[in-house]
This record gives C-alpha cells, structure tokens and sequence, in this order.
C-alpha cells in the first residue's frame, strides 16, 4: 500500500441526510491497474467516483495519486488540477461541437497542429478516426461512449474514473465494448476505476473488483476469488448462480452432506464440528453419467453452449449444473452428477434444505 501509485484510506463521507454513506473505505492500485467498484444501487460507488474526482470532500481518510495527496477533510484539490479523466453513462458529449472538438476540447494548451494530432491518434485508437467532421446525434450509443471515452483520455490523465459507461447499451455491445476498452487501457497503462453495478461489466474490465454494501466495501479482489471464494454471505450471493446446501463440517477440509462427503480446501473461518450451508456454483457440479450421485432434472434454462440445469437429489438437496447442450435430458429425467469443489465455502447454518442465489 505504502508504494501503490493510487490509494484511498479510511474513507468516510457522509451527506447531511444520511450519514455513512461511505464508511472506512480503503484500496490501492498499482500504476496501470484496472479497478471496478461493483455494488446494488445505492450502496455509494458514485460517492466514492465524486470523492475521487475531487467533487466531493471526505469526512475522513485520504486519497494520493502518484505521491500527491489529493483529499483529505481539510483539502480537495479541485477537479481540474487533478489531472483525472472522467466517463459518465450519458456520454455527455458536447451536442453543437463535432467529435474532433469534442475529444480536442481539454487540450486548449496544446498548439492546433498538436492538438489535431492528438485528436486524430485518440480516435484512431477508438476506431473513430473517420467521424472527425461528424456531430454527436449523428453517432450510435457506442460510438458516442467510444468518442467519451477517446476525450477523457485525450489529455493523458493519471486516473481514468468511468460512471457506468456502458448503462445505455445493449447487452452484447457493452460486453464487447468493456474487453476492447479493457486492452485500450491496458495498451496505453493507464490507470482507471469503473463504477458498476452489473457483475459482467467488472468482469470484462476488473483486474480487481471491489464489492461495496451500504457504504463498506466487503471484498477486494480478482473476479475468480469473488466467485469462488466470496468471504461473505452477500457476496457469495451478489457475484454468480449457485445455491447453499446444508452440510456438517466435520472437520476444516471435510463437509458430509446428504449427497456424500466432499474435501477441500476451506476458504472461510474454521467452522469444524458445526452445521453449515455450503456454497455450490453451477461449475462445481459436473456431469457425470458414471457417477453414482444421481438427481432429478426439475427445471432446465438453455444458454447456447450449455444448458443450466436444476437437479434435486435423492436427499432433496437442489444443486445447479452446466451441461454442454449437446447432451440434452427433459424434465424428470436422472443424470448422473459428480462434485467438483477442490474449495470449500461454508457459513454457519442459517437456512435448512437448499438456498437458491439465483440472479
Ligand atoms: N448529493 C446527495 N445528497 C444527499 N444524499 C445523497 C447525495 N448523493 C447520493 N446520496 C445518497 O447516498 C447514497 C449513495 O449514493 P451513490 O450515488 O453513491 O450510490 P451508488 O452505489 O452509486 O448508486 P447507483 O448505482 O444507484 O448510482 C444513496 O442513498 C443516495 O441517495
């Protein structure tokens, strides 16, 4: 943390209606370094953009970027020495200029031939070096967001914050827009956090992900330890399918439940000896017509490549499993099914039978 080229310590904000609406929250990121903060609406991600942005002065804690402290409760260095890019959800693209201006528009100190330059190279980047003379109503949503983007980037800045960029999109051109703006960043090293609260938009961009509820952040880290090593029970059920079924621990690598006995490696606190819910994802459970775990298909979802499948056990626990779609089973028909979790995610026992995390 000490070396990291961004950090935010002990953050707190509070607005005078509610306080706490960002309650001790700490990162960092390495120069480079793509973050997401991901979270149900309302739970302050916005609150923490605007405190990085410098609109927003925080009650405590603070934030220095590449050695520089820019925020503490008795100074905010303001937006515009910051040297911060921002993206927001409506592209907020200047209607009467065209996109050349637009993305030419924080580079006032350069000289003209630079600036064009500039100009032409950050478009270029974005595949909209064709759209130089165009205004923005004559653009697409994700022309406009790729024009958004080209502006914020255009003057170099240390820390890119985007707002939900891809909100205004439709589903298959913001999965596509987050992987390619992914590389862009990743190809120019440029450091930028997005707020979102859809989980595939972090996980396109997110080296790291943050989880927030009301105001704390529960969980920093790489979307695969999110999903298969979620430390509590919120993220566990806001980041992917799965479902908790109960289960004894009976000792730190050994769960017994109604369908068998399964080791692994544990990822929680040691909770031997005591009842549990254990946390199984759709790709823990996997197809085996071999196996003599056999349950009953009770609901099926296909999804192209794979069809989900709903399966209930003799024990009456429902589990979730991905099946390629070529082999294709009806409802009440009995598959054979093997449990594939080399790690174990189990909290005390709150519920009795099957919990679906469905999203
Ligand atoms: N200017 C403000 N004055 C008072 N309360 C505010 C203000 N801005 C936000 N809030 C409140 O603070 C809380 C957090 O808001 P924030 O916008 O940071 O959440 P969010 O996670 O970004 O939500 P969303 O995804 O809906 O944008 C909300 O309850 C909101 O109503």
């Amino acid at each position: 943390m000490p070396n990291s080229f961004l950090t935010v310590e002990q953050l707190r904000i509070s607005y005078d209606a509610q306080p706490s609406v960002v309650n001790n929250v700490s990162f960092a990121l390495s120069e480079g370094e793509l973050a997401c903060l991901l979270g149900p609406s309302g739970c302050g991600k916005t609150t923490v953009l605007r405190a990085l942005s410098g609109f927003q002065t925080p009650d405590a804690g603070r934030i220095r970027l590449d050695g520089k402290v820019l925020s503490t409760p008795d100074h905010v260095v303001p937006p515009e020495q910051r040297n911060v890019g921002m993206v927001f959800q409506d592209h907020a693209l200047f209607p009467h200029l065209k996109i050349g201006d637009n993305v030419g528009f924080g580079l006032a100190k350069l000289k003209a031939t630079e600036r064009r330059d500039r100009v032409m190279e950050m478009l270029t980047l974005v595949g909209m070096q064709d759209y130089y003379d165009v205004y923005p109503h004559q653009l697409s949503g994700g022309q406009s967001q790729r024009v958004a983007l080209a502006r914020a980037i255009a003057p170099r800045p240390k820390l890119l914050l985007m707002d939900e960029p891809f909100s205004n999109l439709d589903t298959s051109l913001r999965e596509n827009l987050g992987y390619e703006v992914r590389a862009l960043l990743k190809r120019l090293g440029i450091t930028a956090i997005m707020v979102t609260h859809d989980q595939h938009d972090a996980f396109a961009l997110g080296d790291q992900i943050g989880v927030m509820q009301q105001g704390a952040l529960m969980q920093w880290g790489t979307s695969f330890d999110l999903y298969h090593a979620p430390h509590s029970r919120f993220v566990a059920k806001f980041i992917g399918d799965g479902v908790f079924v109960s289960g004894e621990m009976v000792e730190d690598h050994t769960v017994i439940t109604g369908f068998g006995e399964l080791r692994g490696e544990r990822v929680n606190q040691s909770l031997a000896g005591k009842k549990v819910d254990l946390l199984l994802r759709p790709d823990d459970v996997k197809y085996d017509p071999q196996s003599a775990i056999q349950a009953r298909v009770i609901r099926k979802a296909f999804k192209g490549a794979q069809t989900l499948y709903t399966l209930l056990t003799s024990s009456n626990d429902t589990l979730l499993c991905l099946v390629p779609s070529h082999d294709d089973y009806e409802i009440d028909d009995i598959i054979g099914i093997r449990i594939d979790a080399d790690h174990l995610v189990c909290f005390e026992q709150q519920v009795v039978g099957s919990e679906f995390l469905r999203r």
